[in-house]
């Protein structure tokens, strides 16, 4: 609308040829000016209030679109498989949720709606213009086509600056994340100038992909506004000569001008941040790329009963494997009566901790099939099964909020006297208790305040307060002291009586009251029975526990 009081004033005003609407057309020169001028006004402030409305809008919309994509990644990492987790560097994952998820936001404000504008922009002039003088509406449109063919041999190349680029970045972040979380080992090595090294590289290396990417956006920037320049004073010679051939007005051609005007003017702010549209969606493009990865762990549909688990368990013709051809577990047969306690033992990296991560799911078998209760663990639904196994893992992790949130992390609903009972059992009550903020104190980051030993009973009391039917107990007490061990044992019998439970044991004196005892080497099990039955066949299992209780003699004897 803003150029139209214009090409009155010129037309209608100043040349005095009267308009052809009945209503207006007795009005003096100078009420049509002021008309005109109030005309003006009247379009700009309306204009005004409009480029609030959809600033506002725009920022608000864009923000929302960052917030709903960062909580659909966030969930979606929640729930794919660990093996996942196991290869992906946590540094890029962060990434990808704290920045890549921000591209959104650019990619509509500066891509989707300037273009849509744009768009608008195009289609308008074209229904207007295209009456008052056909030839210089198309030479004016044909400014879109040239551009694009123009800039196209550039396109490709800032699609791929701006992905090197944010690759660049992605891994400035893992090498933080991993040197943050390794301090303790950088320090006892004296690493730290070879770290400070790799740190300044990588950040070199995401500043010249950066610069590369900025080179190229500004390239694009000058080349478009060259275009422009020169389509602009195409419009304006062509246009200018069909006034003096008389087959255009003065007030008409400054109608053309204006509209180019505000064309060219978005065409160039589209194209000047055209780079960062293109890196916004290589963002957006890493962000669905977690996105669409499917959930290695499908879903079931079964539940268990309110009264929980009977505890039956069995491993049938089990194959696992983290990579392709490199088996971790080969064809395990096991099978565990309800309410039994089995220790798993054997050779380090013999498969132990493998084989009971298959029980909550944490990955699936290659073939076979484990169950519970006579039941696929994969027809259940995550929830119900995981709710059903309480878990003592290694490493133990502690959150860095309060030792009560810690113990009732799996159980937020519990109160303080059970919290308690169960920081008794795992031995850990009279340490905690005698802290000046007691349950309410708070755990440094990643446990660092707490000893291994302690935090392994932390975890430990969050395993009790659980109160599963099914109990995994890797290596529960590997950092502890042989008295807290026999007194968080006896803890722990009372724990197990009655639940399914599996512990796997470096310290076998820890395993001979277990129901069932399983030798686990190279992926299979290569023994099992009771240790008195174990004891006497001298095999494997005798010829390791003859073996440790014959160091641990030497290490006592003087
Ligand atoms: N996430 C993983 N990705 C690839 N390989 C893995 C992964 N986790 C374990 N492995 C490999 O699988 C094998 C078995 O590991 P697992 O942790 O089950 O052994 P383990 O008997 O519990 O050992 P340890 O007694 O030392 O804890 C090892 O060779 C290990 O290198």
């Amino acid at each position: 609308m803003k150029p139209w009081p214009f090409k009155v004033i010129i037309d209608n005003v100043l040349s005095k040829n009267p308009l052809p609407w009945q209503f207006v057309a007795s009005m003096s020169p100078q009420v049509l000016l002021l008309c005109s001028c109030v005309g003006i006004v009247l379009i700009y402030l309306l204009s005004a209030s409009f480029t609030l409305l959809n600033s506002y809008t725009t920022v608000q919309v864009g923000q929302r679109m960052v917030n709903d994509l960062r909580g659909d990644l966030y969930s979606h990492l929640q729930r794919l498989s660990l093996a996942l987790h196991g290869r992906w560097p946590t540094g890029d994952l962060l990434y990808r949720i704290i920045s890549d998820t921000y591209t959104i936001q650019t990619l509509s404000t500066s891509g989707f709606l300037p273009i849509l504008s744009a768009l608008v922009m195009v289609g308008g002039m074209f229904i207007i213009l295209l009456r008052l003088d056909a030839l210089l509406t198309l030479l004016a449109l044909s400014v879109c086509p040239a551009l694009l063919i123009l800039l196209s041999p550039l396109n490709v190349r800032i699609t791929s600056a701006a992905t090197h680029a944010r690759r660049q970045e992605s891994a400035v972040y893992s090498l933080v994340q991993t040197a943050m979380s390794s301090m303790r080992v950088i320090q006892a090595f004296t690493k730290e100038e070879e770290e400070y090294r790799k740190f300044m590289a990588a950040s070199q290396g995401s500043l010249d992909a950066n610069l590369h990417f900025y080179v190229l956006q500004t390239l694009y920037g000058a080349v478009s506004r060259v275009v422009i320049g020169v389509w602009g004073a195409l419009v304006i010679g062509v246009g200018a000569s069909h006034v003096l051939e008389g087959t255009l007005t003065v007030g008409e051609l400054v109608i053309f001008i204006s509209y180019l005007t505000f064309l060219l003017l978005s065409l160039s702010k589209i194209s000047e941040t055209w780079g960062l549209i293109k890196g916004a969606k290589v963002g957006v493009g890493r962000v669905f790329e977690i996105l669409e990865m499917e959930h290695a762990l499908k879903d079931g549909l079964r539940v268990f009963p309110s009264t929980g688990a009977k505890g039956e368990i069995a491993w049938r013709e089990v194959c696992f494997e983290y990579l392709p051809n490199q088996p971790v577990l080969k064809q395990i047969n096991l099978c565990v009566p309800a309410g039994k306690k089995v220790a798993i033992v054997g050779a380090t990296g013999g498969g132990k901790s493998t084989l009971v991560s298959l029980l909550p799911r944490f990955y699936d078998p290659q073939s076979g099939q484990v169950t519970i209760d006579g039941v696929d663990i994969r027809e259940f639904q995550l929830k119900s099964l995981r709710s059903q196994i309480a878990m003592v893992l290694q490493p133990p992790l502690v959150f860095p909020t309060t030792m009560r949130e810690n113990i009732a992390y799996g159980c937020p609903e519990a109160t303080l006297e059970e919290i308690i009972s169960a920081a008794q059992l795992a031995c850990i009550h009279d340490f905690i208790a005698q802290l000046p903020q007691g349950y309410y104190t708070v755990v440094g980051e990643q446990g660092a305040t707490l000893s291994e030993g302690q935090k392994q009973r932390l975890t430990i009391a969050r395993a009790i307060l659980r109160n599963a039917p099914i109990l995994i107990l890797d290596e529960p007490t590997s950092s502890m002291d042989t008295e807290t061990e026999a007194i968080l044992m006896e803890g722990l019998e009372r724990l197990m009586a009655g639940k399914t439970t599996f512990i796997i044991a470096h310290r076998l004196s820890t395993v001979r009251q277990a129901d069932q005892i399983v030798v686990l080497d190279a992926g299979e099990i290569v023994e099992q029975g009771t240790f008195t039955e174990l004891m006497r066949q001298s095999g494997a299992f005798a010829s390791l526990y003859r073996a440790q209780f014959r160091t641990q003699v030497g290490k006592t004897t003087p």
